[in-house]
């Protein structure tokens, strides 16, 4: 694969690039470029972190090194976000579930590194660093840099601050020369640019994926569960939530429907070269075959699409993306009853 392939490979799909010229540079002067992506173990996975999961199976392809962080320090240092005794056990349901989506997604785990936060932040140079960091960053800088990631609180806890400057000495423990994550990571990236090379560490390269909005308009939200589809969602719950989902006839803006679609369903397709495929009695025109997302888009748009029909496709594709998750997540319940022993625990533990 030539250069510019790899290139094309490790960029589609994202929100933006940090800067494509060093991008174009690392190529060129590295065979196998590292690059990473951490997850910190707090609340349920949902469909929304699947859309990275595609990337990774990209950056395989494109002979990229990938590593995933189990950002399990992070976790509780987000405002406690989980507790402490909590957190073996949502980094195991985490690993295994990004295992499962990277499965669904077409790529092979196996060629991905997993590991986790403790496993090399509490060394001696890292801790050393960090400190020099903290004497270093002030208050505000490490706050603006954190702002979308981390809870805010009335009572903000040291740990938000130590935060971005950890996620920042990540990149060079990990030797990555890209990092990847949502949007919201841009703030702490940008931070790490800046101060990383003055810490003994290169400026990452950063890839930004972007966020999805919810089914039910503007954001996804965690506490919100009409706004996410979960892994474990049956096939059944699927499409009730598409059903409901906000999607007005011909708009793109804030639509999540088409936003599953095209940055879920679409990528996955693609890979299996096959079409997007909108059944429709005959009196009704029959079926729609799309081959790409634009022309889908286009199609809603001018109002050819119906927001029904666009919702009873994507809910059936979807329901089929992730229904090899949802089978592995039953066959372990002990996973999600460690993780979330409140909510899936039961009475007998
Ligand atoms: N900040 C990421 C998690 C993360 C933590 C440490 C990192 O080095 C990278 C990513 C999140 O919001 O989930």
């Amino acid at each position: 694969m030539d250069i510019d392939e790899r290139f094309e490979l490790t960029t589609r799909h994202t929100r933006e690039v940090v800067t494509e010229e060093e991008l174009q540079t690392l190529f060129e002067e590295r065979d196998e470029p590292r690059v990473y992506i951490g997850y910190a173990p707090t609340g349920e996975m949902h469909i929304g972190h699947f859309t990275t999961m595609r990337k990774l199976a990209d950056f395989l392809d494109a002979g990229l090194d990938v590593t995933v962080l189990i950002a399990d320090l992070h976790a509780h240092l987000d405002d406690e976000k989980s507790p402490f005794d909590l957190l073996e056990a949502r980094s195991a349901y985490y690993e295994e579930t990004i295992r499962a989506m990277i499965d669904a997604a077409g790529a092979d785990p196996d060629g991905i590194e997993f590991v986790r936060g403790r496993e090399f932040e509490l060394d001696e140079d890292y801790s050393l660093e960090l400190l020099r960091m903290a004497a270093e960053t002030t208050i505000s800088r490490a706050k603006r840099a954190a702002s979308e990631v981390v809870r805010e609180s009335d009572s903000p806890k040291l740990g938000g601050l130590l935060y971005p400057l950890m996620q920042t000495l990540d990149v060079d423990a990990l030797d990555a020369d890209i990092a990847y994550g949502g949007v919201d990571q841009r703030g702490i990236y940008m931070l790490s640019r800046e101060i990383l090379p003055d810490h003994g560490g290169d400026a990452p390269i950063c890839l930004f994926a972007p966020l999805l909005s919810g089914l039910s308009g503007g954001k996804m939200s965690a506490s919100d569960e009409s706004s996410k589809v979960n892994l474990n969602d049956s096939p059944e719950a699927v499409s009730e939530k598409l059903h409901d989902a906000y999607c007005p006839m011909g708009e793109v803006e804030d639509n999540g429907v088409l936003e599953y679609v095209r940055y879920l369903v679409f990528p996955i397709l693609d890979q299996r070269e096959e079409s997007f495929v909108v059944e429709r009695p005959e009196k009704y025109g029959g079926d729609l075959v799309y081959e790409s997302y634009e022309e889908l888009e286009a199609d809603f748009v001018e109002e050819e699409l119906h927001p029904q029909d666009l919702k009873n496709a994507a809910g059936e594709y979807i329901s089929e993306i992730i229904d090899p998750i949802r089978t592995r997540l039953d066959d372990q319940p002990e996973l999600l009853a460690g993780a979330y022993p409140e909510k899936y625990g039961g009475g007998a533990n």
